[in-house]
């Protein structure tokens, strides 16, 4: 429609025009688009206080279910479940595998709060929205996190089926001057320019250690380095090749967005990929990475998955209770 000219000011959709006519930009509030604008400390409060007033369980261990993975929220007890879409301000889930429910419950007898599905940037996301359910996380109450995800083998040495312990990752997207932390810093969550080295804890790997020895999956235990690329594309050879040379063990599309923005607010984070398929690397080979197999791997490591994941939380509970006399629980502050 023409602007109505006789007026002192017309308003247009992002901007006006003055008494001269000329296009008046809009007063910008903050100088980044809202790509780049994460939820306020007060958007985040409301979403974990709709959970904590719907829930009587305290968590302080969270845990995130990669592709396939969520079959552990299943075996919650006194479980409480919230679907994405009643969850104020959450994203939905939308990727095959992602069941896109919040699940607080009892793992034993440890109180925990599962993702069962996550967000990623290929389903169209900022990285500050894929990682925003973290930082709900930690306004309910948590301070371990544990996060999962399914991921391609690239050290030739690994095998499909393998739990490879994330010792570190390479922040790609960081590289090309995206961040989960980008925008305006919120010191109510942490500082503006966090630390990234020591991301993984070493004690909670050495604990996963011997849990797996306990339970006899030792054999399939690795630690590696884990690279988030954007995806949904998997990877080319070329690709594969350069991540290889620069020190990656494992590749996915998931993670780093969520351990970033848990170590900015100051949780302690464990974190493994199951290796659902083979990396291909060299140009003769026949097969291509597909996500039926993903899943399809995820499914037949199922039940040893959710055995190492429920014996890793009742361990780090007991080594919170006998750090600081609670059971993984906030209920006994
Ligand atoms: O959510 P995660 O990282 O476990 O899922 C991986 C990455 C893609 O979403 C999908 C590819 O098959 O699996
Ligand atoms: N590449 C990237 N992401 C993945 C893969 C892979 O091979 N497998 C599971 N997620």
């Amino acid at each position: 429609m023409a602007p109505e000219r006789s007026q002192e000011t017309v308003t247009l959709t992002n901007g006006s025009l003055n008494s001269n006519g000329h296009y008046v930009e809009p007063l910008m509030k903050h100088p980044l688009p809202d790509i780049d604008r994460p939820y306020t400390y007060e958007v985040i409060e409301q979403s974990s206080r709709f959970l904590l007033e719907r829930t009587k369980h305290r968590p302080r261990i969270g845990i995130i279910c990669g592709s396939g993975l969520g079959g552990l929220a299943e075996l919650l007890k006194e479980k409480d479940v919230f679907p994405y879409e009643e969850i104020p301000n959450f994203p939905a889930s939308t990727v095959p595998g992602h069941a896109g429910r919040m699940v607080i419950g009892l793992l034993e007898d440890v109180p925990v709060i599962c993702m069962q599905g996550r967000f990623h940037c290929y389903e169209g996301y900022a990285l500050w929205k894929c990682a925003m359910p973290v930082r709900v996380m930690k306004l309910t109450g948590v301070t371990h996190i544990i996060v999962t995800n399914a991921a391609g083998g690239l050290n030739p040495a690994y095998n499909v089926g393998d739990i490879m312990l994330l010792k570190d990752h390479i922040n790609m997207q960081g590289f090309a001057g995206d961040s989960p932390l980008k925008g305006r810093n919120d010191e109510r969550f942490g500082p503006r320019f966090p630390a990234m080295n020591n991301s993984y804890d070493q004690r909670l790997r050495q604990l996963a250690k011997q849990v797996a020895k306990d339970i006899g999956i030792d054999q399939y235990i690795r630690e590696g380095v884990y690279v988030m690329l954007g995806g949904p594309a998997y990877e080319t050879v070329a690709e594969l090749r350069l991540l290889r040379m620069l020190g990656v063990d494992a590749v996915g599309m998931s993670t780093v967005p969520e351990v970033m923005v848990a170590r900015h607010c100051g949780m302690t984070v464990f974190a493994f990929s199951l290796i659902t398929n083979e990396c291909i690397t060299d140009y003769d080979a026949q097969g291509e990475a597909n996500h039926e197999e993903v899943i399809e791997t995820a499914n037949k490591r199922q039940n040893d998955l959710n055995l190492f994941v429920t014996r890793v939380v009742s361990s780090m509970a007991s080594e919170m209770t006998s750090a600081n006399g609670k059971n993984g629980s906030v209920d006994e502050n």
